[in-house]
């Protein structure tokens, strides 16, 4: 018999020491990710900056590790952002996104000194200037642009296109009037442009189009105000391996392609070439983590489908349910065993649709056995809710052999810590 290892460690081991569901990151893929950042990008061009999107995967733990790498930190809300000033993270390297940023988001933003502030819509500026000039500080911002671009992706998660609740819309009136106001603003510095035009893509051409489209812009700005893009941020977005087709692609398949494209657009525009920004978040983290599942219920119906229920489901993985995204799974104790079994991995929510995985291709399945879902790294512990009361699971973390505890399990007191 023999067992699956992540990060060198076994993985019934884990599920035996710390309880299921788990979630288990693997430090060593986050390293190997940046690395590959730094070597093939922020090493490759000059004028450049690299920060992980939060969102899809943070933790205490995970700002260090970041901060330790280099990069910078993508928050969108000022609870990511007061975990990265909980950990002394560089804050000169901080981005803070949000398309309703409130008003006590930008004062802990402004107070912290974040690097840059990207502004989604023109009603921030005000608020900014206002909070910055109660602190006396200057704040670095980006306009964040749609570019009116369609990715190939799920509707839920494209962003880049004209009707987005995302960003600026290519209209001239509205960015001149935005680029006229912040000119004359004393408090605030527009240093560029952002874009972000969705996630899980595979393809480059969207990317190439985007910065076209954005280079339009910059000629356009400098020509009419005078204006000089001295930074252009074009996302992340940067698609992972999750089941079936779509591999991870290296990252330079995405960034030589916007890289090149930037610089053939500067030479045929006559500008000089901005500071490059890229924010990958799933690419860095999401086939860093997998989820362990102890096997509880098998229901067969004969001739129909057999149903294998699993300690967890759409709370700690709200992605099938929310778009249809399609997981690979192994029994981790079982997994030299020949797999001639379909099956469908249930969670335990009271709700229909609390379904992990479709047609599983499982060995003999009993209760009891432990399942790894894979590629659960990005989006699952910042998604995860408490539906049905259920607590969230712990979360650790694994290189070379060792394993370390970053996120408690929840207690049922947990959840009502808040409650009169
Ligand atoms: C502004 C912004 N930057 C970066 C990202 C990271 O996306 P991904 O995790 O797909 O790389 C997102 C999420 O889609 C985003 O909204
Ligand atoms: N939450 C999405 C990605 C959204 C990215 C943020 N704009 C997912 O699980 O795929």
């Amino acid at each position: 018999m023999s067992n699956f290892y992540f990060g060198e460690c076994d993985t019934v081991e884990l599920a035996k020491k710390y309880g299921t569901p788990l979630y288990v990151i693997s430090e060593d893929y986050i390293k190997e990710r940046c690395d590959e950042i730094k070597h093939d990008f922020l090493l490759k061009y000059k004028k450049t900056m690299a920060v992980y999107a939060s969102k899809a995967f943070l933790t205490k733990e995970m700002a260090r590790i970041i901060a330790r790498e280099g990069l910078g930190l993508d928050v969108v809300s000022g609870g990511e952002l007061y975990t990265a000033v909980k950990v002394n993270f560089p804050m000169d390297k901080i981005i803070f996104h949000g398309n309703n940023k409130t008003e006590e988001e930008l004062e802990l933003a402004i107070k912290n000194n974040v690097g840059r502030i990207v502004i989604d819509n023109l009603r921030e500026i005000d608020l900014i200037e206002k909070t910055a000039e109660k602190y006396d500080k200057r704040v670095n911002i980006l306009f964040r642009i749609s570019p009116g671009v369609n990715s190939h992706t799920h509707k839920y998660i494209s962003t880049g296109q004209v009707d987005s609740k995302f960003g600026i819309p290519l209209d001239d009136n509205i960015i001149h009037r935005g680029i006229k106001k912040v000119i004359n603003y004393k408090h605030i510095k527009l240093l560029g442009f952002h874009f972000h035009i969705g996630s899980q893509l595979f393809e480059n051409d969207t990317y190439i189009r985007a910065v076209r489209v954005i280079a339009g812009l910059m000629k356009e700005v400098k020509d009419e105000l005078g204006f000089i893009t001295k930074e252009l941020n074009t996302g992340g977005g940067y698609g992972i391996h999750y089941a079936g087709k779509g591999e991870r692609k290296p990252l330079k398949y995405f960034t030589d392609a916007i890289m090149g494209e930037l610089e053939k657009c500067c030479t045929e525009y006559n500008l000089e070439r901005p500071l490059l920004m890229i924010e990958p978040g799933r690419w860095i983290i999401g086939e860093g983590g997998i989820t362990l599942y102890t096997i509880g219920t098998i229901k067969n119906i004969p001739g129909v489908r057999t149903y294998v229920a699993v300690d967890g489901g759409m709370p700690d993985n709200p992605r099938p349910s929310l778009y249809s995204a399609k997981y690979e799974a192994v029994v981790a104790n079982k997994i030299l065993d020949e797999r001639n079994e379909i099956v469908t991995i249930a969670g335990k929510c009271c709700e229909t649709g609390d379904i992990l995985i479709w047609d599983l291709k499982v060995p003999k399945i009993e209760s009891g056995d432990i399942l790894a879902i894979i590629s659960t790294g990005a989006y699952n512990y910042s998604m995860a809710s408490n539906y049905n009361r259920i607590p969230k699971p712990a979360v650790v973390m694994v290189s070379q052999g060792k394993d370390k505890l970053i996120v408690k399990r929840e207690s049922y007191d947990d959840m009502l810590k808040n409650e009169i």
